[in-house]
């Protein structure tokens, strides 16, 4: 269905080529999950099949791609939609229209699809994601995970033969992925269409794929079953990586395959001693003092009461994880903390002061937000003068700002526009400009979203440090595994209200959404991460 012949992309300014010698077939009725780490060129490799390489991006297309017959460097995307539906990494770069209803027919009305047809689709598609709810809604008005279930949705209803999803479940939270993969997987096996996907989360898609793609810089792609790539894969989920630590043949790639091979495993970790996140650190000022309070917090965005009553106390030293379904007020309750929503009736507090009647230049002292969107935070030409005007509005040593970006992210290049930096790129240049002002309170929205999982484990061990020098971390994520990782304590908010709140063990071991994958195949066992288990065999086997 898909055929590339000897391709290669080169952009223009960069000294290699982003992608080389990709000759291969993907065939039709097959589900093909495309990983690699961070700028290995998966975003590339999916425009060159939905025409926006190089039409859109620039750059020099070599070789031939083709999809159900038809040239793509021929075709720009508008001839091939009717073919091949596109959601790219950024919901919003997507949307055509002003609300749900009219995004999700959209594409049907350019086709000339006729009405009863279309408005059968789109009540078929409102239901299959959740939307019937927000149909009338205006698309600005949705949270991160909302916009790209329509932006997934409005690829839906055309029906297209081909589907190329970039990160499809990057904003969405675990039992809104699984449903989204549930309806992909019944799309390919029922109707035959061809899904292409690149996804970093591989713990929740690797075990939907009939075929891997795996991408490394600098070497050949290869193409293979499942099983057989993740078991050389640098990238990989924390099913396969406790399966190769334990050895397993063939390697598991699903929690129900792991834990029917883990009995063996749970005998030899009985009794071993299990390491958590270390404590939060004692803070130097007294540990009763918190840096930040919600009490009874009532905001409201538009009509909708977002937060209704929520009580949180963050501590100095303290990592916590703000989890729950999209739409729940996660992304409300970090702009509140930073004065963005002022409250309806309670109160909110950071390092003493009133968020929304604080000036900016003393609130970032106070506390940085990194928004789900890096965009909304840079404004300068080059990775460079981002730096530089980083250091400059937070009175720091010039240079601070760049060391950190080498160290979340080696490598990247000084003069790059960030408008052009890979999705992971421009996340970790966002973080570093947040981390540069050091404040004592640190709110990060969604920030595993476009990460491969070597930058995700530079992020943990950043913000460990951070904690342990006294800061506070909130953290917004879908990501249960960071969760897991890095918190001391999770917050559950539900429709606006905090459902649970305590040590992240607690809280999320037996939680079927929340409890990250060594969780689950280990049960009863309290074990969370691959990590933990490997240094408790480690220091088993001394
Ligand atoms: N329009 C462009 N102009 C110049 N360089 C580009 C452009 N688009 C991408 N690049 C560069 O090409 C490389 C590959 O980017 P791409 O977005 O394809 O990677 P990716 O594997 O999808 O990364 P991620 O997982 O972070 O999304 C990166 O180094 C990026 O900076
Ligand atoms: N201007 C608005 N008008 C109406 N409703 C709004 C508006 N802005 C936000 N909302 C609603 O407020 C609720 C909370 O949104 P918020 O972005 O805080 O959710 P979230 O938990 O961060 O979600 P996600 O996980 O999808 O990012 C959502 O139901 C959203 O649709």
């Amino acid at each position: 269905m898909i055929t590339f012949e000897q391709v290669g992309v080169q952009y223009a300014d960069a000294t290699a080529p982003t992608l080389n010698g990709v000759d291969l077939t993907i065939p039709e009725g097959e589900l093909c999950l495309l990983v690699g780490p961070s700028g290995s060129g998966k975003s590339t490799l999916l425009g060159t099949v939905s025409g926006l390489v190089p039409h859109f991006t620039g750059g020099v297309l070599h070789g031939r791609v083709t999809v159900g017959g038809r040239d793509t460097r021929e075709h720009r995307p508008r001839d091939l939609a009717d073919l091949v539906g596109t959601v790219g990494q950024d919901p919003r770069a997507h949307f055509v229209t002003d609300a749900v209803e009219d995004e999700l027919a959209y594409g049907m009305e350019s086709l000339g699809l006729p009405p009863d047809v279309m408005r059968r689709r789109v009540e078929e598609t409102l239901d299959l994601l959740g939307l019937a709810d927000l149909r009338r809604r205006a698309l600005t008005s949705l949270s991160g995970g909302q916009q790209q279930r329509v932006a997934i949705g409005s690829v839906l209803t055309v029906h297209p033969r081909v589907l190329v999803l970039d990160e499809p479940t990057s904003a969405l939270d675990p039992g809104a992925a699984e449903e989204v993969l549930a309806v992909l997987q019944r799309l390919v096996h029922d109707l035959g269409t061809t899904v292409l996907m690149a996804e970093h989360r591989l713990e929740r898609v690797v075990q939907y794929a009939d075929q891997v793609l795996l991408l490394t810089p600098g070497a050949p792609p290869v193409l293979g079953e499942p099983a057989e790539v993740m078991a050389h894969s640098p990238v990989h989920p924390p099913v396969v990586g406790l399966g190769r630590l334990a050895g397993w043949r063939p390697l598991p790639l699903t929690v129900r395959d792991a834990r029917r091979r883990a009995a063996g495993l749970r005998a030899r970790l009985d009794g071993a001693r299990l390491n958590g996140p270390r404590p939060p650190a004692p803070s130097a000022a007294s540990p009763a003092t918190p840096l930040a309070t919600a009490s009874r917090l009532v905001v409201r965005r538009g009509p909708v009461p977002a937060l209704r009553g929520v009580d949180l106390t963050l501590h100095p030293g303290e990592v916590t994880a703000l989890m729950g379904r999209n739409g729940a007020g996660k992304s409300t309750l970090l702009g509140a903390l930073v004065g963005l929503h002022p409250p309806a009736s309670g109160s909110v507090t950071v390092g003493g002061r009133t968020p929304h009647r604080t000036r900016p230049a003393e609130l970032i002292r106070q506390v940085g937000l990194v928004p789900q969107d890096p965009r909304d935070l840079l404004y300068g030409e080059s990775v460079t003068a981002e730096c530089a005007s980083a250091d400059r509005d937070a009175g720091a040593e010039p240079g601070t700002c760049r060391a950190l970006v080498e160290r979340l992210l080696p490598g990247l290049d000084d003069t790059a526009h960030p408008r052009d930096l890979s999705e992971g790129q421009r996340l970790t240049l966002a973080l570093a400009v947040v981390l540069t002002a050091r404040p004592p309170l640190i709110l990060l929205d969604e920030p595993t979203r476009g990460l491969d999982y070597a930058a995700k484990a530079r992020l943990v061990e950043i913000l460990r440090d951070l904690a342990a020098e006294g800061h506070a971390v909130l953290l917004a994520t879908h990501d249960v595994e960071l969760a897991a990782e890095l918190s001391h304590r999770t917050a559950v908010l539900a429709d606006g209200e905090i459902v649970a709140d305590g040590p992240t063990p607690d809280v999320v071991l037996g939680s079927p959404a929340f409890a990250p994958q060594v969780a689950k195949i280990l049960a009863p066992g309290r074990w969370l991460t691959v990590h933990q288990v490997a240094e408790a065999l480690a220091e088993a086997a001394e």
